[in-house]
């Protein structure tokens, strides 16, 4: 038995075509900007990809490429600058940043209603009190992946391998919301497996290839890979793997793929983030 594959890209479709109809119907273009320092070559990629698809969806997109040396002050300008631009609706600055420049202070000089990646202060508490904000695109499009195709989460046990900030404590939030008994587990948690395979929802984003083997997971669960790692393959190329074991695949009741599952979710998430941003400035209520 093989695991119901839990497509990224039908799903991610309907966030992109619900971006599009709601950017419409606004009077001016909902503006992202993305902001990346350096050239690891994985953000660059990334970055790309964001801003093809946000002009795709009808949006404006501008990136700002900055030196790997950026002081910090010049990208807190640049911060200053576009969070009191009101032609700026959505900010993203691609993480990783290089050493030098601290994540917490660059993320708290983003206006939080511009604040598209859901990782200022402000936001992170909306998300665990429950009001509205802008919460973390990637817990979003994990959220929407498991809700377009079908997977109850109210009652059900839930755990989250990883703790990050970017995915692992958000999507906990999230879970947590739909009415999930939600557990968190990370490098210190002792019997790993035993706590896994209590979850009839699994979700994996611990940044480490194949940490989640067969044996680990309840026959039927739905499982959700959110790593993505480049190892070398055949001929110089890389293959695109996650922190799930394609094993699991013998076990899941469903499974998302990498690549292809989370991925576009996040992408598609962001530009929904960028237009929900810009109805909130705008004065109209989000849809
Ligand atoms: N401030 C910030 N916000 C982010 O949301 C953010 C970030 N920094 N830094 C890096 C991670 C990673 N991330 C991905 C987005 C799309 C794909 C994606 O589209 N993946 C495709 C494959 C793309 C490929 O070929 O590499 C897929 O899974 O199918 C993957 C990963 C956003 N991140």
């Amino acid at each position: 038995m093989s695991a119901t594959v839990l497509a990224g890209a039908p799903a991610a479709l309907v966030l992109l075509e619900e971006a599009r109809r709601r950017a419409a119907a606004l009077p001016v273009q909902p503006h992202l900007h993305l902001i990346r320092a350096g050239s690891d070559p994985a953000s660059l990629s990334y970055v790309r990809g964001k801003d093809r698809q946000a002009r795709l969806t009808g949006l404006r997109s501008t990136v700002h490429a900055l030196p790997q040396d950026v002081p910090l002050p010049e990208l807190l300008a640049l911060l200053a600058r576009l969070s009191a631009d009101p032609e700026a609706h959505g900010i993203l600055v691609q993480l990783p940043l290089p050493a030098h420049l601290p994540p917490a202070a660059v993320q708290a000089a983003t206006d939080p209603r511009k604040d598209v990646d859901g990782f200022h202060p402000l936001n992170v508490g909306c998300l665990w009190a429950g009001q509205p904000g802008l919460a973390p695109c990637t817990a979003l499009g994990i959220l929407a992946l498991l809700r377009h195709h079908q997977v109850p989460l109210a009652g059900r046990t839930a755990v989250v391998v990883g703790r990050s900030p970017v995915v692992g404590r958000p999507v906990a939030g999230l879970l947590l919301a739909a009415d999930a008994t939600v557990t968190v587990a990370h490098r210190h948690t002792p019997a790993l497996s035993r706590l896994t395979r209590q979850a009839d929802v699994l979700i994996v984003a611990a940044g480490q290839p194949h940490l989640v083997t067969a044996h680990m997971v309840q026959p039927g669960a739905t499982v959700v890979d959110v790593g993505i790692h480049r190892l070398p393959g055949a001929g110089g190329q890389f293959v695109l793997t996650g922190d799930v074991h394609p094993e699991v695949a013998q076990v899941a009741g469903a499974l998302s793929p990498v690549p292809g599952g989370v991925g576009p979710m996040t992408v598609a998430q962001l530009l929904l983030n960028t237009v929900q941003a810009a109805e909130t400035q705008l004065g109209r209520s989000a849809a």
